[in-house]
């Protein structure tokens, strides 16, 4: 019987900042990491210590102040790439170190102009040289995603041998769809000796916009990590959202697979790790978007405001945003127009909201937006020919 418990490895500080535009010193990075601790994620990827001092110092400041999570390195399957690692993360009450190499065909003769042979080698060197270091040794086997199953699979238990804990299976480049991430899953639970005393970790890139799926898809199938950022932010089209697949975790209890995550505590993170990186989140964006939890059309608003239900499948305040919004546009009924007017104090009369909805549609085409100020100026004409009764 599997642990229902999905770790969340955090990497918006590595595989996120990895983003142009989004580079943050070492006291911003300070920042988010604490943060991340308080949010509840299991791992956080701090950084990939050999690629520049700054990064270093970064990683190993981060070693220093995280109080809870385990705090991870990124290299190569290199040996001063895990030297400089394991001395960054010298500090850490939980380090691990993040070791591998490319096993996708594509990468093995383009990247590395070898043999599947030799990268088995150089991945079960790699996973020794940093198990000397630390006892927590994940290692991704880079382009997992269009890695043959069989081969990984020896991959895979080559690198349990040497003492790997957590395997990596990254769709590096977004290429899967959930049903193959999932079997690929199913076959490496099925077919590597050793499976059973390491944990399978779901890293998946949003090229296609599956990221989230297919990392559901692992999980159902077996694993029980999941890579990802804050916001999804992350190489090229992004990395898997933090916020996406905690929810859907939550919100569907029957899958029996649980997080640590203070999903209230999301909303906030989104915005600080937004400002910080100056990496906008388009409005539509699950969770975290400013229309996450809008509704601006008549037959959505008015099912709202009689039971929020009929159109949210999450209560914002779950994920740490207030409330949903009404927001009046020419898409709107006379339920929303009477609802935002009590908000601001009007009390209407079935013939008052008639006369205002006549005005509210001539304006309401005119704009975008229908704000509380075009509402008092709508009012004060309503008010003209019938006194309205302040709510
Ligand atoms: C999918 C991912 O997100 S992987 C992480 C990506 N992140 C980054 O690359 C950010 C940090 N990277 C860096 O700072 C630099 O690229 C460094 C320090 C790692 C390397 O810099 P350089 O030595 O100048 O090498 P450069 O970046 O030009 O090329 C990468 C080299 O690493 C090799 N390499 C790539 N991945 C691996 C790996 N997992 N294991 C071993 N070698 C690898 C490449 O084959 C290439 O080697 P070559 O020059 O012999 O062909
Ligand atoms: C380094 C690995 C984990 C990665 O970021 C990827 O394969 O996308």
């Amino acid at each position: 019987m599997q642990d229902n418990k999905v770790q969340i490895f955090d990497t918006t500080l590595r595989d996120g900042e990895q983003v142009p535009g989004c580079k943050l010193d070492t006291n911003q990075k300070l920042v988010i990491a604490e943060r991340l601790d308080l949010l509840g994620v299991n791992v956080i990827e701090a950084g990939f210590p050999v690629s520049s001092p700054g990064d270093f110092t970064s990683v190993s400041e981060i070693a220093k102040i995280v109080k809870n999570a385990t705090v991870c390195g990124l290299t190569r399957a290199v040996e001063n790439d895990i030297k400089v690692a394991a001395e960054a993360l010298k500090f850490a009450n939980h380090p691990r170190i993040h070791t591998g190499i490319g096993t996708s065909d594509s990468h093995i003769q383009f990247k590395f102009n070898s043999t599947r042979e030799k990268v088995i080698e150089r991945a079960v060197k790699a996973v020794s040289y940093a198990k000397s270091f630390v006892e927590d040794v994940e290692f991704y086997a880079e382009d997992a995603g269009r890695t043959d199953n069989e081969f990984l699979a020896r991959v895979c238990e080559e690198v349990i041998k040497a003492g790997a804990t957590v395997l990596n299976i990254p769709d590096t480049t977004g290429y899967c769809l959930p049903e193959e991430y999932g079997a690929k899953m199913k076959y490496l639970r099925e077919n590597v000796k050793g499976i059973e005393n390491v944990i399978l970790s779901c890293h998946c890139h949003n090229d296609l916009g599956l990221a989230t799926a297919n990392s559901i898809s692992g999980v159902i199938n077996g694993a029980r990590q999941i890579e990802c950022t804050i916001n999804g932010i992350g190489e090229r089209a992004g990395n898997t959202a933090l916020e996406e697949v905690v929810m859907v975790l939550k919100q569907h209890p029957y899958l029996n697979l649980e997080t640590s995550i203070n999903t209230k505590l999301l909303y906030d993170t989104s915005i600080m790790v937004r400002e910080s990186m100056g990496m906008p989140v388009q409005p539509n964006k699950a969770i975290v978007g400013a229309n996450a939890f809008a509704h601006s059309s008549g037959i959505h608003q008015d099912g709202v405001i009689k039971n929020r239900e009929t159109y949210e499948i999450m209560d914002p305040e779950d994920v740490g945003v207030t409330e949903s919004a009404i927001v009046l546009t020419a898409r709107s009924g006379r339920a929303a127009l009477a609802y935002r007017a009590k908000k601001i104090g009007y009390e209407l009369t079935k013939v008052q909201l008639d006369t205002a909805y006549t005005s509210f549609l001539e304006t309401a085409d005119k704009q975008k937006e229908v704000k509380d100020d075009d509402i008092h100026l709508i009012m004060k004409e309503v008010n003209k020919t019938s006194k309205i009764a302040m709510a």
